[in-house]
């Protein structure tokens, strides 16, 4: 935040130029009542002296508007400067540093803490030095007036800065744990509004309620250990001036009496005195806002310094496009992998892949199949760069993945979740979100490969219907094949589904095998199924269990020599009711011609979507 801070030096400085030359003004005022004073005691013209105040005043009151406008502007500048960065850290932060964080909190941070800060770093400072030169302008003048009423001011306000330092200190820590408290609490809210339906079948209301309701009432107590340190501060400092007024006026007036001072200079000294309470006052508000501020700060730059995803690759040469993987490379190998999670903050592992070897060529439909648990989406998220693998090696055409700009990774792979993520947005807005450049033919012959024409020709406001916070307003079959459609847009050399097909009706789930089976002549598909009846015509099938590759085949081929495939195979095909699966099928590889980029490395969608037009209508939204 402080280097953010130093590129806006220029409009920080002209804000405090302007509030000094309002200093400036404020403090001639008494001495222009002075000169009031001894014009009027003497009987001379008042004119000058009326006019001198008149000028000191105006001029005080338009340094002092500028001044707030230019440090109000620098504030929002620093502050939109610190959120842009921080944005762009947030969306390329590591996901493992960024599972550790509460999202909440990480919202508090971004949105609350980032205006503390704008407060703490323009206007506190500014406030902190435009008061701090008032105070000491109004001090060296009040010296130069009488040096003994001097020192005694000095005594009383010297005390009363001691105790407010001192509570200063206390009210830091305490408005750090406020923020963290405030975090903790938004994270709560964040938790429960993200699985609102979950606590509603759960009948978690009341638990939820008081559980949310601890954290609300830690944030109470810190806020209001703040406020008392705050409530003390500014009196601490009045009740120093006040002393000082007191005994100032009444040493002063007996010195008039006595003759040893006059009525013009103690006015003079008693209005510096006056002078110097509202500065004193928004000294120490300006002190407390700046260490709250500092709390406020210290949580930004934690935030500011997650890890990035590490791109070793990103200004590294070579080809990257779809069009230039070597046809004679497999699309994606695994070479001995090893991975394992690091959960919290001290970092334990978890062990997942455990030497996984396998390759998949350029076209043609692979599926890895396996008991829950036994790491496929961990796999996936490893061919999406999404984690750095522990040891061995995944190449994407022929390429190790780590030597490939992250950008280009992503741009190959497409991956349509286990839990098919929409967004809030329009329909559009959802299926251009991988290639916002979709015409919409592309989008139209998306959408029918996907299954969704119908679907979508039923919605009043067809393509531009709003979708609610991950795509409620759709049923979860619905947003699987809007995922689907949106990965088919993308044109990926490597497609990764991931349990595509959870919540498709066996119906739609045979229309589904076709279009894997089309799509899959034009790259390559990597599908993770439970459902074997999917998968039955794979050309290969990749059997996990705990994290190792336990064998690879074609169906016939796993159902005679692998004892964990016939096991999951035999459960499902002999419990799921309707015609029984068909016999594999190799599916027919065309032969492969480089495309020439990624924006033309598919055929055009009129050819498939004219191969899959015979996908069934949907009849109602129920049978998805
Ligand atoms: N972000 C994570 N942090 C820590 N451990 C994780 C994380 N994600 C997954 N795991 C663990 O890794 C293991 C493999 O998970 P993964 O999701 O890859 O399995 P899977 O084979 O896809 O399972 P399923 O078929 O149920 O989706 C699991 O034991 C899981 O607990």
């Amino acid at each position: 935040m402080a280097s953010v801070a130093r590129q806006h030096t220029g409009l920080l400085c002209a804000g405090v130029l302007l509030g000094l030359l309002g200093v400036g003004a404020s403090l001639a005022q008494p001495w222009a009542i002075g000169n009031l004073i001894v014009a009027a005691g003497g009987g001379a013209s008042m004119t000058g002296p009326v006019a001198q105040l008149v000028g000191l005043f105006c001029a005080g009151a338009l340094f002092s508007s500028l001044q707030a406008y230019v440090i109000g502007r620098a504030g929002e500048n620093i502050v939109f400067d610190v959120r842009r960065i921080l944005v762009g850290r947030l969306l390329r932060a590591d996901l493992t540093a960024f599972g550790k964080e509460s999202q909440g909190d990480i919202f508090t941070r971004t949105v609350t803490d980032t205006s503390l800060a704008r407060i703490a770093l323009a206007q506190s400072l500014a406030q902190l030095i435009v008061s701090g030169a008032t105070v000491v302008g109004g001090i060296v003048l009040m010296f130069l007036i009488d040096l003994w009423l001097m020192v005694i001011t000095m005594g009383c306000l010297g005390t009363a800065s001691v105790v407010s330092v001192a509570l200063a200190r206390k009210l830091r820590k305490a408005a750090l744990q406020n923020r963290d408290d405030t975090g903790a609490f938004a994270g709560g809210i964040q938790r429960v509004l993200s699985a609102l339906p979950t606590v509603k079948a759960s009948r978690a209301e009341s638990r939820e309620a008081a559980r949310i309701g601890e954290l609300a009432e830690s944030t109470r107590r810190s806020g209001i250990r703040v406020n008392a340190y705050n409530a003390l501060l500014m009196p601490s400092m009045n009740v120093g001036t006040q002393g000082a007024l007191a005994v100032v006026v009444g040493v002063g007036m007996a010195w008039v009496a006595r003759g040893e001072m006059d009525m013009a200079s103690l006015t003079t000294f008693i209005m510096y005195l006056f002078q110097l309470v509202s500065p004193l006052v928004m000294l120490f508000m300006g002190v407390g806002q700046l260490v709250q501020g500092r709390a406020a700060i210290q949580r930004v730059d934690e935030l500011a310094r997650l890890p990035q995803e590490g791109d070793t690759a990103a200004g590294a040469p070579g080809p990257a496009l779809p069009g230039q993987l070597a046809p004679h490379w497999p699309a994606v190998e695994f070479h001995d992998v090893r991975f394992a999670y690091r959960r919290g903050k001290r970092e334990e592992r978890t062990q997942v892949l455990d030497g996984v070897s396998f390759s998949v060529p350029t076209r043609g439909l692979t599926a890895v199949v396996g008991p829950s648990g036994a790491g496929k989406t961990t796999m996936f998220q490893l061919i999406e760069r999404f984690y750095p693998v522990d040891g061995g090696l995944v190449r994407l055409g022929g390429r190790d993945i780590e030597a490939l700009p992250l950008d280009t990774v992503r741009a190959l792979v497409g991956y349509v979740q286990q839990d098919s993520a929409a967004m809030r947005g329009t329909i559009r807005e959802n299926l251009t979100y991988a290639n916002p450049h979709a015409g919409d033919a592309a989008i139209r012959e998306a959408v029918e490969m996907a299954g969704l024409t119908s679907v979508i020709a039923q919605l009043p406001r067809g393509l531009d219907t709003e979708l609610g916070d991950q795509g409620s307003g759709l049923s979860g079959g619905q947003r699987q094949r809007l995922c689907i459609a949106r990965t088919l847009l993308q044109q990926p050399a490597v497609m990764l589904l991931d349990e595509a097909t959870s919540n498709l009706d066996s119906d739609s789930e045979r229309d589904f095998r076709e279009v894997l089976r089309r799509v899959s002549r034009h790259c390559a598909v990597i599908a993770i199924a439970h459902r074997i009846s999917t998968v039955i015509d794979a050309d290969q099938i990749v059997v996990m269990e705990a994290g190792r590759v336990r064998a690879t085949g074609v169906h016939q081929d796993l159902m005679e020599r692998d004892e964990l495939y016939r096991r999951l195979a035999g459960s499902q095909l002999h419990a799921e009711p309707g015609p029984v699966a068909p016999a594999p099928r190799p599916v027919p590889v065309e032969p492969w011609a480089p495309p020439p980029s990624i924006a033309v490395g598919w055929p055009s969608y009129a050819g498939l979507a004219e191969q899959t037009m015979q996908l069934r209508p949907v009849k109602s939204e129920e049978h998805w």
